[in-house]
C-alpha cells in the first residue's frame, strides 16, 4: 500500500488535530483542553453542578481563576477580604462564591488582594499560562484573544466550563478555515483596533460564524504581540468561534521567561514544536478575504453593532441608502438609539464619557499609546468623566513605574483598579441613560455600558485624542503626539519580563503561595449553595414532540446581551432569570410595557420563537441567555442561522434551536407565527408540522445532539465512560509535549486528580439510558 499523502494543513487543522482524542463519524469530536480559565460571573453555575454530582476538578493545574466582571475599580488600599471590602451583596456573592469555590477544589486563583488579579483574557498571557498550540477555554466569548500566541482558544458556555472542570475534555466539532489577509504597511495613526474594526466592518458581524479566523500578511507580523491580541479578541465581534496567528519570534520572545512558560531542556522542545505551526503552502480555506493594510485608516463605529464602522472623517451614514429593507430600518433603530442623525460628521459628535480599558485595549501598550496623546494635555470640559483601566495589578504597576499614571491624572483622567469596569458595567462604572461614550472596549450593544448608554468603539490613541476634544476626533491632527501604528509604538521600554513572578509581587505576597492567597474568612452562607446545587440536579424534561404558538421575532443580530443584559448576571443560580428576558426590550424606563411581540396575545406565553433574521444569540457566551428564554418558558427557537456560542448553549440546556436556512420554509413557518397558529416541532422525525400535522419542512440536527436531547443526556457522564481513552491522550502528551504538563501553576499543589469512569450514562435526571451511544 502506497503511503498516504499528508495534505497541506492550515495552523488551525494542526493544532486541532493534536488535541483530538476521539472523532465520530456525525463529526462529534473529543477535544483534550490544555488550559481553562475561569471568572466570577460564568463560573459559580458550572461549580455548582460539580458538587450537585459529587464531581472533582480533573485537573486544576490547567486551570487559572481570577476575579474581574463583577468588582469596583477603585481603590484597593483598604483591602483586608472580599467579604468586608466588597459592599455590593451580588458582587460579594459571586466574588466569595468563586473564593470558595477555588477553595474547596484547589485551583489557582488571583483574587482582588492579589497584584496579579486582572481580567481573564490580560491575566493568561501575562502569566505564560497561555502558549503556542495549546489548546484553551473560558466562559467567556473574548477567549479568541489568546489565539494571538497560535493557540486554538474559543469562549465556551458555563456548562461546558462544567464538561472541561470534570474532564479536561470538550465535545466540539470541526470549524471552517478562514483567512484574512492584511498586507502592506499601516499608515500613522492605525492601530490593530482599527484594523479589527475594518476588517469586521468588511466581513460584517456574521462574517466569522462557523470559522476560525486565521490572521496573515506583513501587516499582521508588523504588529506587537499585544496588538496582534487585540485583533484575536475581537473576532468573536466578527461571529468567529476564534482568531489565530501563526506563532514567531516576537510570540516566543514575549512568551520566554514569563513565570508559567516551559524553562531550559522544555523550552527548547517547546520551541522546536512551536515553529512547526504554521500554515502549510497549499493549505485549503474554505473563506479568504484580503485586504490591503494602506486602505486602514483611524476608524469609529456608529450604531450597535461592531460592522457598523467609518473612518473617523466620514459621516453617519443614512440607512435609506442601506441595501436592504432589514438593513434600512435596523439602521434607523440603530440612529435613533444613537441619539444620530444621518450626515453629520463624525467629528462633530460630542462625547460626555471616555473609558480606556477592557481586554481588547488595558495592556501597557494601550496606556503608553493613550499617554502619549494626552501628555501635557487636559480633558475637554464637556467630558464628564475620563477613565483609564488597566487590564490586571501587573500592568498598572508597570504603567505606575513608567509614569503613565501622573500623565492621565494631570490630564483630569480617574486612574483605576484592573477590571473589566464600563466594558459592560457590571459595577458602578457605567454611563448613564443617553450618555455617549468614546470607548476602546469591543461592543456596542444597546444598553452595554449602561441601560441607553451610546457607545462608539474605537483604538486607545483615538479614544485619549476624543477625551482633548470633547468630540471623536481625529488622531492624525495631534501631530505633536507623532501618534503612529502600533508597530511601530516601541519608542517606549518593552514591558519588563521577570524570569519569575516572585519578582513581580510584595514580600507580603510573596510569603503566600497562590492558592493560599485566600482571604481566611470568606466562608459563604451554606444555604446559597446549596440552593444552587439543587436547581442543577434538577436536571431537565427530555425534548421529543413540542407544540405551541410561536412567536415571530422580525430582528437580525439579537445579541446575548439583549436576551438577557448584564443586571441580571449576577447572581449565582441558573434560575429565576425570565424576568430578565428581553428585558429592555419589554420594558420602557418607567417600567411600562413595550409594544414588543411576546408583550402581544397570543405570544405571552410562546414556547416558541421564529426569529427571521439572522445570526440569533451573537456576541457574548452568557449562558444565562438560554436559562432567560428558558425560565421566560421558551424551548425552541427557529432562525435563519444562530452564533455558535449560543447554539451549543441551548443544546446544553436541553432546549433545540434550528437553524432554516431555506427562505421559503422560514417564511412558511413566519407566516403561521404571524397567524397566531400554533406548530409543532417533532424532534425524532426532524419535522416542522403546522398545526394540523403537515409537514412544513424538515430540519437538520446532529445525531450526538439529537440523541443528548431525546434521552436529557448528560454528557460529562457520556465522556467520563472514555476515561481510558482521556487518560492514555495525557500520558502520550506528556512525552510528546512535557511543558504543558508540567508548567500548570499549582503543579507542586494540585497533581491530576483521577475521575472513577462512570460505568453508565445517565440521564440528566438520574435515570440510566438503556443502549448508551457509543463514541
Ligand atoms: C460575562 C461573560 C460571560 C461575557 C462574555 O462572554 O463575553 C462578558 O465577558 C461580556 O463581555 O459580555
Ligand atoms: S469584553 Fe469586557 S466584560 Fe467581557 S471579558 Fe472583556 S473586558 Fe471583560
Amino acid at each position: 500500500m502506497p503511503e498516504a499523502i499528508q495534505q497541506p494543513q492550515t495552523l488551525y487543522d494542526k493544532v486541532l488535530q493534536a488535541h483530538i482524542i476521539d472523532e465520530r463519524l456525525d463529526g462529534t469530536i473529543l477535544l483534550y483542553i490544555d488550559r481553562h480559565l475561569i471568572h466570577e460571573v460564568s463560573s459559580p453555575q458550572a461549580f455548582a453542578g460539580l458538587k450537585a454530582t459529587g464531581r472533582r476538578v480533573r485537573r486544576p493545574d490547567y486551570t487559572l481563576a481570577t476575579v474581574d466582571h463583577n468588582i469596583v475599580t477603585t481603590s484597593r488600599k483598604n483591602f483586608k477580604n472580599s467579604k468586608t471590602f466588597i459592599k455590593e451583596e451580588s458582587s460579594r456573592l459571586q466574588c466569595l462564591t468563586l473564593e470558595e469555590n477555588v477553595k474547596e477544589f484547589g485551583i489557582p486563583f488571583f483574587g482582588l488582594g492579589d497584584k496579579r488579579q486582572g481580567i481573564v483574557h490580560i491575566i493568561g498571557p501575562e502569566q505564560g499560562f497561555t502558549l503556542p498550540g495549546a489548546t484553551l477555554v473560558c466562559s467567556d466569548s473574548h477567549t479568541s484573544t489568546h489565539g494571538a500566541f497560535g493557540a486554538l482558544a474559543f469562549g465556551i458556555g458555563t456548562s461546558e466550563a462544567e464538561h472541561v472542570l470534570a474532564t479536561q475534555t470538550l465535545i466540539t466539532r470541526r470549524n471552517k478555515n478562514m483567512r484574512v489577509l492584511v498586507d502592506g504597511d499601516l499608515p500613522a495613526g492605525v492601530s490593530s483596533k482599527d484594523v479589527i474594526l475594518h476588517i469586521i466592518g468588511h466581513i460584517g458581524i456574521a462574517g466569522g460564524t462557523g470559522s476560525v479566523i486565521e490572521y496573515c500578511g506583513s501587516a499582521i507580523r508588523g504588529l506587537s504581540m499585544e496588538a496582534r491580541m487585540s485583533i484575536c479578541n475581537m473576532s468573536i465581534e466578527a461571529g468567529a468561534r476564534g482568531g489565530m496567528i501563526a506563532p514567531d519570534e516576537k510570540t516566543f520572545d514575549y512568551v520566554k521567561g514569563r513565570p508559567l512558560a516551559p524553562k531550559d531542556l522544555e523550552w527548547e522542545m517547546a520551541l522546536k514544536y512551536w515553529r512547526t505551526l504554521y500554515s502549510d503552502p497549499g493549505a485549503r480555506y474554505d473563506v479568504e478575504v484580503s485586504i490591503d493594510a494602506a486602505d486602514i485608516v483611524p476608524t469609529v463605529s456608529w450604531g450597535t453593532t461592531a460592522e457598523c464602522v467609518v473612518p473617523i472623517t466620514g459621516r453617519v451614514p443614512d440607512p435609506e441608502t442601506f441595501l436592504t429593507k432589514e438593513k434600512q430600518e435596523s439602521g434607523r433603530r440603530m440612529l435613533e438609539y444613537m441619539g444620530l442623525t444621518a450626515g453629520t460628521p463624525m467629528e462633530d459628535i460630542s462625547i460626555d464619557k471616555v473609558f480606556i480599558g477592557s481586554c481588547t485595549n488595558a495592556r501597557l501598550e494601550d496606556l503608553r499609546a493613550a499617554a502619549q496623546v494626552v501628555r501635557g494635555r487636559k480633558i475637554a470640559p464637556n467630558v464628564k468623566q475620563a477613565l483609564i483601566v488597566p487590564g490586571s495589578g501587573l500592568v498598572k504597576r508597570q504603567a505606575e513605574t513608567e509614569g503613565l499614571d501622573q500623565i492621565f491624572l494631570d490630564a483630569g483622567f480617574e486612574w483605576r483598579e484592573a477590571g473589566c469596569s464600563m466594558c459592560l458595567g457590571m459595577n458602578s462604572d457605567i454611563l448613564s441613560p443617553r450618555e455617549r461614550c468614546a470607548s476602546t472596549s469591543n461592543r456596542n450593544f444597546e444598553g452595554r455600558q449602561g441601560a441607553l448608554g451610546r457607545t462608539h468603539l474605537m483604538s486607545p490613541m483615538m479614544a485619549a485624542a476624543a477625551a482633548i476634544i470633547g468630540k471623536l476626533a481625529d488622531v492624525r491632527k495631534f501631530t505633536d503626539a507623532a501618534p503612529a501604528s502600533s508597530s511601530h509604538i516601541p519608542a517606549f521600554k518593552p514591558l519588563a519580563v521577570t524570569p519569575d513572578i516572585d519578582d513581580q509581587i510584595s514580600t507580603e505576597d510573596r510569603k503566600r503561595e497562590m492558592i493560599d492567597d485566600l482571604p481566611t474568612d470568606s466562608k459563604l452562607d451554606a444555604k446559597s449553595f446549596v440552593k444552587a446545587s439543587n436547581e442543577v440536579s434538577a436536571g431537565l424534561p427530555k425534548f421529543t414532540v413540542y407544540k405551541g404558538i410561536a412567536a415571530p421575532l422580525e430582528r437580525a443580530n439579537i445579541d446575548t446581551d439583549a436576551i438577557i443584559s448584564k443586571q441580571f448576571l449576577k447572581g449565582i443560580s441558573r434560575t429565576g432569570l425570565g424576568h430578565g428576558c428581553f428585558y429592555a426590550l419589554r420594558f420602557n424606563e418607567d417600567g411600562s410595557e413595550k409594544d414588543f411581540v411576546l408583550n402581544q396575545e397570543p405570544y405571552r406565553r410562546s414556547k416558541l420563537l421564529v426569529v427571521t433574521g439572522v445570526n440569533f444569540g451573537c456576541g457574548s457566551s452568557r449562558e444565562h441567555a438560554p436559562w432567560a428564554l428558558l425560565d421566560f418558558g421558551i424551548k425552541c427557537i427557529i432562525a435563519p442561522s444562530f452564533a455558535d456560542i449560543f447554539f451549543n448553549n441551548a443544546f446544553k440546556n436541553g432546549m433545540l434551536p434550528i437553524a432554516i436556512t431555506n427562505q421559503d420554509d422560514l417564511e412558511a413557518i413566519a407566516t403561521e407565527a404571524r397567524a397566531g397558529r400554533e406548530i409543532e416541532v417533532d424532534l425524532p422525525n426532524q419535522a416542522i408540522n403546522n398545526a394540523s400535522g403537515s409537514k412544513i419542512c424538515g430540519f437538520e440536527v446532529e445525531e450526538f445532539r439529537k440523541y443528548c436531547l431525546i434521552n436529557g443526556l448528560d454528557d460529562i457522564g457520556l465522556t467520563m465512560q472514555m476515561e481510558d481513552k482521556i487518560s492514555d491522550f495525557e500520558s502520550r502528551r506528556s512525552k510528546e509535549t512535557p511543558w504543558l504538563v508540567n508548567s500548570g501553576f499549582s503543579k507542586r499543589k494540585c497533581g491530576a486528580i483521577k475521575e472513577k469512569p462512570v460505568k453508565v450514562p445517565t440521564t440528566n435526571r438520574g435515570e440510566e439510558v438503556k443502549e448508551p451511544l457509543e463514541w
